[in-house]
């Protein structure tokens, strides 16, 4: 196994930078830089020197042991100030040294998992709370890093090897007598297990939402002021807005973190009928984008009808309210009159939709739900029908428990595992 280093902190200037060294050499790579190895897991101040004895910098250096480091080997941090020359130094001299090369994007966490400290799922866990921007992209982050889903898993898992082997039982005894009908409670683990299933895949398209952000589209016809809301909302002059209806043709996408939520706002096109083939064109990335956005914020002036469907929990406000006598439920991107009410509908609404989020958060993983969903839905069919039907019945309880073993990654993933590194960057 080689020994890998790279800069585990961002890249530029900063107060500190982090140099991590992981594998079987760590250690020997901390004596040639720092002159000794540091007490495991105790920082100490060194002077940090290249093959020639010259002075690179004063450094913390930290080491971990392979018993308790993040990767599962042996690991040196240097904790160096955080100078673009510094850092190129440092990483030369290590380089320089046998044994030792530049570590591939994600190639320590990859490491962490292929010794067992993490699993997959806190693998993902880990890249989305590196890239997590909003309070709620952080919570869930963490829950899936702290191996809630692994749990879920291991759970089901225990529940439904008992089924199976009770189900076995029942084959190998078939000639002598089985003292019980093991088809009750075979069920109702099966069962258990199906309801909680159901319940993660439900809320997986909640959960890649907080991942990924939701969408909230302004619709309206045009010049009702969408694009000066949006401006409003986002705090800056995002969009073009003039006097002329059909000034906004494509869709213009602000993304914000909205009371801890993630949200993406889209400023479309005005409906309307209209000859100009640009426009229209425009008309319809309206209309297919607002359709897909998790919520829609109609704008209207006057009593017209908006002409796409409204959904139970879309919000229609009235437009322009400072021109207006009675300004209930309106809104005005000019005066800020009725923005804070419309933000914090937004918001209740997103919010009530997030705490509906699933432990699972990815498509990946409501995969392997749904897959293991329906071999159980096979399984419980054959249920109570004697030894016949027992040991295909359980052949499909063990099928389901394959698909789940690939949530955390107990069984063959390297597939997968491709795709999800790719997400990493160097360093990490
Ligand atoms: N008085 C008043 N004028 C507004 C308000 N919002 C927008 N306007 C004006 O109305 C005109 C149209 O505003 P836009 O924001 O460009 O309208 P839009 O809905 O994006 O229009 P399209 O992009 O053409 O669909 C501009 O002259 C704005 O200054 C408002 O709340 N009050
Ligand atoms: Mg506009």
């Amino acid at each position: 196994m080689d020994t890998i280093y790279a800069l585990s902190t961002a890249q530029g200037k900063a107060g500190v930078a982090v140099i991590r060294v992981s594998g079987p050499l760590a250690f020997q790579a901390c004596e040639a830089l720092a002159g000794d190895v540091p007490m495991r897991r105790q920082a100490a101040l060194r002077t940090l020197r290249d093959a020639e004895g010259v002075h690179l910098d004063d450094a913390l250096v930290l080491t971990f042991s392979k018993d308790a480091s993040f990767t599962g080997e042996d690991v040196v941090e240097f904790q160096c100030h955080g100078s673009t020359a510094i850092i190129a130094s440092i990483l030369h001299t290590l380089g320089n040294l046998d044994g030792l090369r530049s570590a591939d994007p994600g190639e320590f966490t990859r490491r962490a998992l292929e010794n067992g400290q993490l699993s997959l799922a806190q693998v993902e866990g880990l890249a989305d709370l590196i890239d997590a921007e909003t309070e709620a992209q952080r919570r869930q982050a963490l829950r899936v890093l702290s191996g809630d889903l692994g749990n879920l898993a291991e759970s089901w898992r225990r529940d439904l090897i008992r089924a199976a082997a009770l189900l076995e039982a029942t084959i190998d005894f078939a000639d002598e007598e089985v003292p019980v009908d093991v088809a009750p409670e075979v069920s109702a683990l099966v069962e258990r297990v199906m309801t909680a299933l159901e319940h993660q895949i439900e809320g997986v398209g909640i959960s890649e939402r907080i991942r990924t952000g939701f969408e909230v589209a302004i619709v309206g016809a045009p010049n009702v002021g969408k694009s000066t809301l949006l401006n409003a909302i986002a705090g800056r002059d995002a969009a073009i807005t003039s006097e002329f209806a059909g000034t906004t043709r494509d869709v213009i996408e602000v993304r914000m973190d909205l009371k801890g939520l993630p949200v993406t706002i889209l400023d479309t096109a005005g409906l309307r009928e209209t000859d100009d083939k640009v426009e229209s064109i425009g008309i319809d990335r309206a209309k297919q984008r607002a359709e897909l956005a998790d919520l829609r914020v109609f704008l209207v002036e006057g009593d017209e009808a908006p002409d796409i469907p409204v959904l139970a929990d879309d919000i229609v406000v009235k437009a322009k309210a400072d021109l207006l006598d009675d300004p209930a439920n309106a809104i005005s991107g000019v005066s800020g009159y009725g923005l804070g009410t419309l933000i914090n509908r937004i918001t209740a609404t997103l919010s009530e939709r997030a705490s509906h989020a699933a432990v699972a958060t990815r498509e990946r993983h409501r995969i392997s739900m749904a897959n293991g969903l329906s071999a159980l839905q096979s399984a419980k069919t054959l249920l109570p029908g004697g030894e016949e039907t027992a040991d295909i019945s359980a052949e499909e309880i063990r099928t389901a428990i394959r698909a789940l073993d690939s949530l955390v990654g107990r069984i063959d993933v390297e597939n997968v595992l491709d795709e999800i590194f790719s997400s990493f960057c160097l360093g990490k």
